[in-house]
C-alpha cells in the first residue's frame, strides 16, 4: 500500500504542515478573547507578550533544545543567567506584584523552575503578611529589590506534612535580648527549601518559640545564613543541596543545620505575636496566619495546574493533529490522524475541558486570595478558613489531574513524547513534586473535608450552609425520586449536569457523615482509621462540582463577547461533566437519580460532544498561546514539523558529538577481541 501523507512542516523552512493549516480553517471564534481570558486579562497578556518578543530576540533568554540534556548544574546556571538578564532588562518588570501575569510568563519561561520563585513568592509574602509594620519597612524594599535572597524553611527531615510537629528551636536569651536557633536532632534538619541548596543568604525559619523554659509553639523568624559578600555559611550553620530528584533539578532544594545561631530578638516576625524585652509572649489576631503564606503557594499550584496541561494539550494536539498512523479502510491510501480516532479524543477532550474548566476556578480563586492578602494587612482575616478548605481541596484535585493527564498525553504520542525533545518528559518530571509540596495531596483532602464537615452539620441541624457550601442542601432530599432520561439533549442540559454533579457529591457527603456520626470512636480514630478512605472521594466529589460551579457561572458572568466561543465553552462544560459522571457514578445510581439506561444515554451524549469538539481542537488549545521559542518542542511546534526537527535534533545530541563511545577501547575491544 502506498501512503500519501500531507505535507508535513519544516519549522528551519518556515513551511506549516498541510494538516495544521487545514485544522486552523476550522476557527470561528475570538481567539484572542479566549486567549485573554487564559492569561488574566489584556494586560497581562501583552505584558506576557513584551516578554516573548524579548526572549526570541535574546541570546541568553532564548530557550534552547539543548538543555534537555543539560547536567543539573548547567540547568542551574543557565536559568541564573537568565533571571540576571531579565533584571538588566527591567528590573521592575521581574518583580512584579502578585498576578496572574506574572505566573503565567514565569512559568512558561522557566517550565515553573525560576531560581528566585520562591523567594518572590513565599519569602517576600512571609515578609509582607507576617511582619509587623517597623519589619515590613526594613525588610521588604529590600526583599523585594533582591538586596536579600530569601528561603521558606519550614519542612525538616522528621516533618513535613505535619509542620506544627518540627522541632527546630528558637530559644530566646533575655541576657543578651537575642534568640538562638538549634537543629537540636537529626531529624530537625531543615531539609527541601528550595534555594536554600545554593542561592540564598537568608531563610525564613518556622521554629519553636521557647522562652522563659516555656514553648510557645511555631513561629515564623527571619534569619541570615550566608554572608552577604562572600556568601559563605555564616557561623553556626552547615548548608548545603540535598541531591539530585525525579525531576525538578533545577532548582537547589537544600538541608541546614542550626547550631546555636544568634539573631536579634527582633526577627521574630511579630505581625501575629509579640515577644517582649522580658520574653513574655502574646498572640495577636489569628495564629493560623503563621501559614497563610501557603495558601499563596497552593494558588500558585492550582494556577500552574492549568499551565502544565495547556503546555501537554499543545504539544499532543499539534502532534495527533499531523501524525498519521494506519487507512481509514483497506487498501486506502492516506492514513488516519491520530485526533480523529475516537480513543484518542476521549483523552484530549476531556483534558481540554479540565485545563478550561481549572482557568474559571482560578480566576475566582485569584480574586478571592487577593482579597484575603489586603485585609490580613489590616488584621481582617475574613474568608481565611474558606480559603484554606477551596486551596487544599483544589491544590490535590487539580495537580493530581493534571500530573495524571500531562503523563497520559506524553504515552499518547507514543515513542516521541517518550523523548526528551517533545518537551513532555521534562515538564512531567518537573510537574511532579506539585502534587508534594504545599502539602501532600491526600493530607490535603483531609484538611479540606473540614469545612465540609462542618457545614452539612449546619444543614443537619435545620441551619443554613455557607453559600459556597449550598449544594449540601441536597442531602435532605436524598434518596431522590427517580428521573428517566429520554434522550440525549436532556443529559446535555447544564442544570441537569449541574444537579447530577451535586447530587453526586450531596451524595457521598452523606454517606459518609451518617458513618461518621454513628460510629463509636474518638474523633482522631475515625478520621484517620476507620473511615479516612471515605474522606478523599467525597472531597474529590465536592472539588469537582464546585469547579463546574466555577466554569458554568464564569461562562455568563466574565463578559464574553464571542457567541461561538460561549458555544464552545458550554460544550466544553457538559463535556467536563459528562466525562465525571462517566468515570464515577456509582452513588448517582445509589441514590436513585440515575436510572437502568440513564449510563446508556450518557455515553451518546458524550460521544455526540466529542464529534462536536473534534474540529475545533487546534483553534482551541492554540488559543493557549505558547510560541515555538518558549515550547520548544520537536513535536508541538507551530508549523507541525513532526520529523525533520526530531531527526536534527537526534543527530546533534551530546553522544553524537563523537562517532565512537569514551571507553570504547577500554572497554568494549578487549570484550569483541576476546582479550578478557
Ligand atoms: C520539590 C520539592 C520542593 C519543596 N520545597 C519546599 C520549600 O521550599 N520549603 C519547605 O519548607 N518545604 C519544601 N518541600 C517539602 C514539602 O512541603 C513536603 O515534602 C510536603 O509537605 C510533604 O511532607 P513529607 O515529604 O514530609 O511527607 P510526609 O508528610 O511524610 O508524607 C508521606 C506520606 O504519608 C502520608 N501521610 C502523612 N500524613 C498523613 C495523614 N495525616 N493521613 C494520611 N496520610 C498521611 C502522605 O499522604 C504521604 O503519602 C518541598 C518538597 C519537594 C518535593
Amino acid at each position: 500500500m502506498q501512503n500519501i501523507l500531507p505535507k508535513t512542516g519544516s519549522i528551519k523552512d518556515k513551511v506549516v504542515a498541510e494538516d495544521l493549516l487545514a485544522e486552523r480553517k476550522n476557527l470561528n471564534f475570538d481567539q484572542l478573547e479566549l486567549t485573554n481570558f487564559v492569561f488574566g486579562g489584556e494586560e497581562n497578556y501583552k505584558n506576557y507578550q513584551e516578554w516573548t518578543k524579548i526572549l526570541e530576540s535574546d541570546p541568553i533568554l532564548h530557550n534552547h533544545h539543548e538543555f534537555y540534556e543539560f547536567t543539573r548544574e548547567e540547568q542551574i546556571e543557565h536559568n541564573l543567567q537568565k533571571v540576571k538578564r531579565m533584571y538588566e532588562i527591567d528590573k521592575k518588570k521581574y518583580f512584579q506584584d502578585y498576578s496572574e501575569g506574572y505566573f503565567q510568563w514565569y512559568y512558561y519561561i522557566f517550565k515553573g523552575i525560576s531560581p528566585y520563585g520562591l523567594h518572590s513568592t513565599m519569602f517576600v509574602s512571609c515578609i509582607d503578611c507576617l511582619s509587623d509594620d517597623e519589619q515590613r519597612a526594613k525588610w521588604l524594599h529590600m526583599a523585594k529589590d533582591f538586596k536579600m535572597l530569601g528561603c521558606y524553611a519550614q519542612t525538616e527531615l522528621g516533618h513535613g506534612s505535619n509542620v506544627t510537629g518540627v522541632e527546630t528551636t528558637a530559644t530566646f536569651d533575655k541576657q543578651t535580648d537575642e534568640i538562638i536557633i538549634n537543629t537540636p536532632t537529626i531529624t530537625a534538619t531543615k531539609f527541601w527549601p528550595g534555594e536554600l541548596g545554593k542561592l540564598t543568604n537568608f531563610a525564613m525559619v518556622y521554629a519553636n518559640l521557647i522562652s522563659n523554659g516555656k514553648n510557645y509553639g511555631v513561629q515564623p523568624f527571619l534569619v541570615q545564613i550566608r554572608d552577604f559578600e562572600n556568601h559563605q555559611p555564616v557561623q553556626g550553620v552547615e548548608i548545603g543541596d540535598i541531591g539530585s530528584k525525579f525531576g525538578f533539578n533545577g532548582k537547589d532544594n537544600g538541608f541546614i543545620i542550626f547550631n546555636n545561631l544568634r539573631i536579634p530578638r527582633g526577627n521574630m516576625l511579630q505581625r501575629f505575636s509579640e515577644l517582649d524585652r522580658e520574653g513574655n509572649f502574646k498572640v495577636k489576631g489569628n495564629q493560623k496566619a503563621l501559614f497563610s503564606v501557603m495558601l499563596m503557594g497552593r494558588v500558585q499550584l492550582i494556577n500552574f495546574s492549568s499551565f502544565g496541561l495547556h503546555w501537554a494539550l499543545l504539544v499532543g494536539t499539534r502532534y495527533a493533529a499531523v501524525r498519521r498512523q494506519f487507512a481509514n479502510q483497506e487498501g486506502d491510501k492516506l492514513e488516519r490522524k491520530l485526533l480523529d480516532y475516537q480513543t484518542h479524543m476521549m483523552k484530549y477532550g476531556p483534558f481540554l475541558a479540565y485545563s478550561i474548566a481549572f482557568r474559571f476556578a482560578v480566576t475566582d480563586l485569584i480574586k478571592m486570595h487577593k482579597k484575603l492578602l489586603a485585609g490580613l494587612v489590616n488584621n481582617d482575616f475574613g474568608n481565611l478558613e474558606l480559603l484554606h478548605h477551596i486551596t487544599s481541596g483544589y491544590k490535590s484535585v487539580f495537580t493530581t489531574l493534571s500530573y495524571d493527564a500531562i503523563d497520559e498525553i506524553r504515552q499518547s504520542c507514543g515513542g516521541a513524547g517518550f523523548l526528551s525533545w517533545s518537551s513532555l518528559p521534562s515538564l512531567q518530571q518537573d510537574f511532579a513534586p506539585n502534587t508534594t509540596f504545599e502539602g501532600d495531596n491526600t493530607v490535603m483532602l483531609q484538611q479540606a473535608a473540614r469545612l465540609i464537615m462542618k457545614n452539612v452539620t449546619l444543614v443537619m441541624k435545620g441551619k443554613k450552609p455557607h453559600e459556597f457550601f449550598a449544594h449540601l442542601e441536597l442531602i435532605k432530599d436524598l434518596p431522590v425520586a427517580n428521573k428517566t432520561l429520554s434522550s440525549v439533549s436532556e443529559v446535555l442540559e447544564l442544570e441537569y449536569l449541574d444537579l447530577a454533579l451535586a447530587t453526586r457529591a450531596a451524595f457521598k457527603i452523606r454517606f459518609f457523615m451518617e458513618k461518621y456520626m454513628t460510629t463509636e470512636a474518638t474523633e482522631n480514630e475515625k478520621l484517620n482509621s476507620l473511615l479516612a478512605i471515605d474522606i478523599l472521594p467525597m472531597v474529590k466529589a465536592h472539588v469537582m462540582y464546585t469547579t463546574f460551579r466555577h466554569f458554568r457561572q464564569g461562562i455568563e458572568s466574565n463578559g464574553f463577547k464571542c457567541e461561538n466561543l460561549k458555544k464552545h465553552f458550554r460544550n466544553l462544560c457538559r463535556l467536563y461533566a459528562l466525562n465525571e459522571l462517566t468515570q464515577d457514578n456509582q452513588s448517582l445510581y445509589e441514590c436513585g437519580f440515575f436510572t437502568q439506561g440513564t449510563m446508556k444515554i450518557i455515553s451518546q451524549g458524550l460521544k455526540q460532544l466529542l464529534q462536536e469538539i473534534r474540529p475545533h481542537m487546534i483553534p482551541l488549545v492554540e488559543s493557549l498561546r505558547i510560541p515555538d521559542s518558549i515550547l520548544v518542542s520537536s513535536i508541538g511546534n507551530s508549523y507541525g514539523d513532526i520529523y525533520e526537527t526530531q531527526l536534527e535534533w537526534a543527530k546533534g545530541s551530546r553522544l553524537n558529538k563523537s562517532t565512537t563511545i569514551k571507553g570504547f577501547k577500554e572497554l568494549i575491544l578487549p570484550i569483541v577481541n576476546g582479550k578478557l
